[in-house]
């Protein structure tokens, strides 16, 4: 039968679902010993899985008043911990799993110094996890290399399968396309790492019905470009460019990896361990060159180990690529989880700080995001896409394998708040649940290849080795053919060949039936595997009823909850378009609100505009009212004291009057007629001249009102003039006195009963002397007085006053009285407003009056202005 040719197109088969038995992410301390035993530190291990933080003086925590917090965590490695035990403890695992066919990702994790690159590289005289891995692979599929390049890479993260022949042109072409170039003299470290102890350990669960192949690659992300650090392309030094950057890829089964990256076939540890070194000597070349620090970066080792079953025969690799199982463990080295803060970075530095950040920022989502959907059903999506970084481990935390963090702690206490950070992220890790690897039988039963075929055909190889046997003749056959070929017989008369044949047909008799009891033995062992395989068939078939039940159940409920997700998600929508509605309105009414704004103030301006201007008018007005006011003031002023000047005069002359003592008689006697006097600009004992022309100038429509009438003998000497005699007042009720009626031309008829009660009357419209003096002198005196009042009504006022002969022959009028009718409405045309004297409504004749009616204590009853009027 022609081999299958791993070459051959054919379609993967369908992967086996994913295991749905899960292990939480294993989550190791490691704490680091202090460079200077003085130092304060700030973690103590408590117990072999509880570590304690206490907060320093100083730090952020111990300012908030925070007390000491612990955490758990699978297991706490204390200072004292030797590279052996963590390897044994924590890596050892992951590397019996990758020989059983699991992947495995193991990550270290902490602040700078904190013993990250220690515990994943260690020393050449005590290696670290990297080294011993490599050491334990090597150790357990020693015997079970598969002949170099019989697994070829296919460059999108598969591999083919060649056969020997094939794999030697392959090989020697290698070698004719990389000539081997005198080593340069190795540096002392590396050469010292050459030296270095190798980890005896070996595991025992390897398949000895496979071969393996071991590949390596080692990556550099930095700054969230990846990089090879296995490309054979120098860095020049003098003038140094950054490495071409690679990219990320996803491959058949959805994983991603790093496309085109160097993948070097290693068949032993040291050969893989160089390989390491390489790299690290050009990380260390590139990172002096571009003088970047490569502490800053991210360092990922892959080992993949590639396992094909061997042929029936034990001898070669079967030819199916389909049967090649391809694992991988990945060896991180994250770079220091430091904050740009604390760090005080700049330029560079700080955009390196920041992507170390980001990168380990986005694993942190990513863990949050994993944790979220795990522990509350939530179906977010991770956002591995972030970075470089979570998206190579994607594979890791979506597919099946194990995967383990070593959390590296400096416990001095300068680090506390970064360690916090650190250690808090490091517990939450644990949450993560990743599917536990689906245990898959290296060699499949259909393909009907006889289990122990590699150890019988290894251990015939050795045996005919060491008995010097034909090599050929055990290769040719195979271990499980009847015998070898038989003899060539020329002769079939040769007695011997006959023998040889007889011995020939002799072995191959027992050989068959040994084959015939192996092969019963083998049937009876797999009858009971298949009544066993049945048996769990029908349990399976079983559990997958319920399942499907379940399951059932399970849809009816996704579709319920997609229902209401869909409402929900309608209202949503509703909801939003409102928001926008009421988004847009408000946007309106601000605007609005603006332009009213911006007219109040413009409004507040004007108005302010206007006070000022009023206020410079109103300043302006009140001085120019001040201005009048003190020019008519200092115009009354000097009228007064000319008025003052002319009373203290007429005093003096008064005074001499008095104190010449002469007779009033004489005055009298002298002939002198009475006149009316002009109360406005007289005194009582008015001049003659200013009384003459006050009485001629009144007029009749407006007349100014005299309220006393001087009747003095018109050439009488200043000196005569009469002083008011309350005694000599007459009565007006006596029924004969007599009355001087006058009323001023042009004064209107009243035609009204409310008349004076002067039966004996005398009417004038011009007062003579005679009418007040002499023997035919009247007693009563009613003085007419017209005027338009405010409504346009005429009000008639008459004064009344008894006339009093003076001492010199003249005569005074004392007005007592006054009467006041006013027109009101045609039919009642006159009212009497004033029965009684209520004294005089105008300045003047209340001044006169009031020297008049001297004697009155009182007012008399409803005097209209009381205070006016001097008595
Ligand atoms: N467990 C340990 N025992 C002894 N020495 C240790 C241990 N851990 C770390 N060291 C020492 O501490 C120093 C810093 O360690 P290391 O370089 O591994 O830190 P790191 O976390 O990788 O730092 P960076 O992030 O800068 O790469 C080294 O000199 C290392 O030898």
């Amino acid at each position: 039968m022609k081999p299958v040719r791993g070459k051959t197109p054919k379609k993967p088969p369908p992967k086996p679902p994913k295991n749905t038995v899960k292990d939480p992410v294993e989550v190791y301390c490691r704490l680091r010993p202090l460079e200077n035993q003085n130092d304060f530190v700030c973690v103590t291990p408590l117990s072999n899985t509880v570590v304690q933080l206490v907060p320093p003086g100083g730090s952020l925590a111990h300012k908030n008043n925070s007390k000491e917090i612990q955490y758990t965590y699978r297991f706490v490695f204390d200072e004292n911990t030797s590279q052996k035990s963590l390897f044994d403890n924590v890596a050892l695992p992951l590397v019996s799993d990758l020989v059983s066919g699991k992947n495995g990702l193991l990550f270290t994790y902490g602040i700078t110094s904190s013993g990250k690159t220690y515990t994943m590289t260690g020393t050449p005289q005590d290696g670290g996890i990297l080294p011993r891995c490599l050491d334990v692979i090597f150790n357990s599929i020693r015997d079970l290399q598969a002949q170099r390049c019989v697994f070829k890479s296919d460059k999108m993260n598969g591999f083919d399968v060649q056969t020997k022949a094939e794999a030697m042109v392959e090989q020697s072409q290698l070698m004719t396309m990389t000539p081997k170039t005198p080593r340069a003299k190795r540096r002392d470290a590396e050469f010292e790492w050459v030296q270095r102890i190798p980890d005896e350990t070996v595991i025992n669960v390897v398949d000895q019905d496979n071969v393996f192949s071991v590949f390596v690659s080692y990556i550099e992300i930095y700054n969230n470009y990846i990089y090879d650090l296995l490309e054979d392309v120098p860095i020049d030094p003098i003038r140094p460019k950054p490495p071409q950057s690679r990219i990320l890829r996803e491959d058949s089964n959805h994983d991603m990896y790093v496309f085109g990256v160097t993948e070097l076939e290693v068949k032993s540890s040291d050969e893989a361990f160089e390989a390491f070194c390489k790299g690290q000597r050009r990380r260390r070349v590139a990172h002096t060159a571009l003088n970047t620090e490569s502490s800053r970066s991210h360092s990922v080792f892959n080992i993949r180990l590639v396992q094909a079953p061997l042929d029936s025969q034990g001898a070669e690799v079967l030819q199916d690529k389909d049967q090649l199982r391809i694992n991988q463990l990945s060896l991180v080295d994250l770079a220091g989880s430091e904050r740009t803060g604390r760090t005080r970075n700049t330029g560079d530095r700080l955009r390196e700080a920041g992507n170390i950040n980001t990168s380990l920022m986005a694993l942190r989502a990513c863990i949050d995001v994993l944790r979220e959907n795990q522990t509350q059903g939530t179906n977010k999506m991770v956002p591995y896409r972030e970075t470089k970084l979570t998206n190579l481990f994607k594979r890791f935390f979506e597919g099946e394998g194990k995967v383990r963090m070593i959390v590296c702690v400096n416990p001095h206490a300068d680090d506390y708040d970064e360690t916090l950070h650190v250690m808090r992220f490091a517990e939450m890790t644990q949450e993560v649940m990743v599917s536990r690897a689906t245990p898959v039988p290296s060699t499949p039963v259909s393909l009907g290849l006889r289990p122990g075929r590699g150890t019988l055909y290894r251990e015939a190889l050795r045996k005919t080795k060491e008995e010097g046997g034909n090599l050929q003749e055990l290769l040719a056959p195979g271990v499980y053919s009847l015998g070898p070929p038989f003899p060539d017989i020329m002769n079939y008369d040769d007695e011997e060949s006959f023998e040889s044949i007889i011995q020939v047909l002799i072995d191959r008799k027992s050989r068959r039936e040994t084959l015939l009891s192996d092969l019963a033995n083998k049937q009876n062992a797999f009858r009971n595997q298949i009544i066993e395989t049945e048996k769990e068939n029908v349990g399976m078939k079983q559990e997958i009823e319920i399942l499907k039940m379940e399951l059932e159940a399970r849809v009816q409920q996704v579709r319920s909850l997609e229902g209401k997700l869909s409402s929900a998600e309608h209202t949503t929508e509703i909801l939003r378009q409102k928001v926008g509605y009421y988004e847009r309105s408000k946007q309106t009414l601000e605007y609005k609100l603006d332009e009213k704004k911006m007219l109040l103030s413009q409004g507040e301006q004007e108005k302010q505009k206007i006070r000022e201007q009023m206020e410079d008018r109103l300043v302006t007005e009140r001085g120019r009212m001040r201005r009048i006011m003190e020019r008519r003031l200092a115009e009354k002023q000097a009228e007064l004291e000319a008025k003052m000047c002319l009373t203290g005069e007429k005093i003096q002359q008064l005074r001499e009057i008095l104190n010449s003592q002469e007779d009033w008689e004489f005055l009298l006697g002298e002939g002198l007629g009475p006149r009316l006097v002009s109360s406005r600009s007289e005194p009582r004992l008015s001049h003659g001249a200013a009384a003459t022309s006050g009485s001629q100038n009144t007029p009749v429509s407006t007349p100014q009102l005299d309220t006393r009438l001087n009747m003095e003998q018109t050439s009488a000497p200043l000196k005569s003039v009469a002083v008011a005699n309350p005694r000599h007042r007459r009565s007006r009720s006596s029924g004969g006195e007599k009355w001087i009626d006058h009323r001023p031309p042009g004064s209107l008829e009243y035609g009204t009963v409310l008349q004076p009660n002067m039966k004996k009357k005398k009417s004038v419209s011009k007062l003579e002397t005679k009418d007040i003096t002499g023997r035919n002198a009247a007693q009563g005196y009613v003085l007419t007085h017209q005027e338009q009042d405010i409504d346009g009504d005429v009000e008639t006022k008459l004064y009344k006053g008894n006339v009093v002969p003076s001492s010199g022959g003249g005569a005074q009028v004392i007005f007592d009285d006054v009467e006041i009718l006013k027109q009101t409405s045609p039919t009642h045309p006159y009212q009497l407003r004033k029965r009684s004297f209520e004294g005089f409504t105008t300045e003047d004749v209340q001044k006169n009056c009031a020297v008049s009616v001297e004697g009155h204590k009182k007012p008399p009853t409803g005097l209209i202005s009381a205070k006016r009027i001097k008595y």
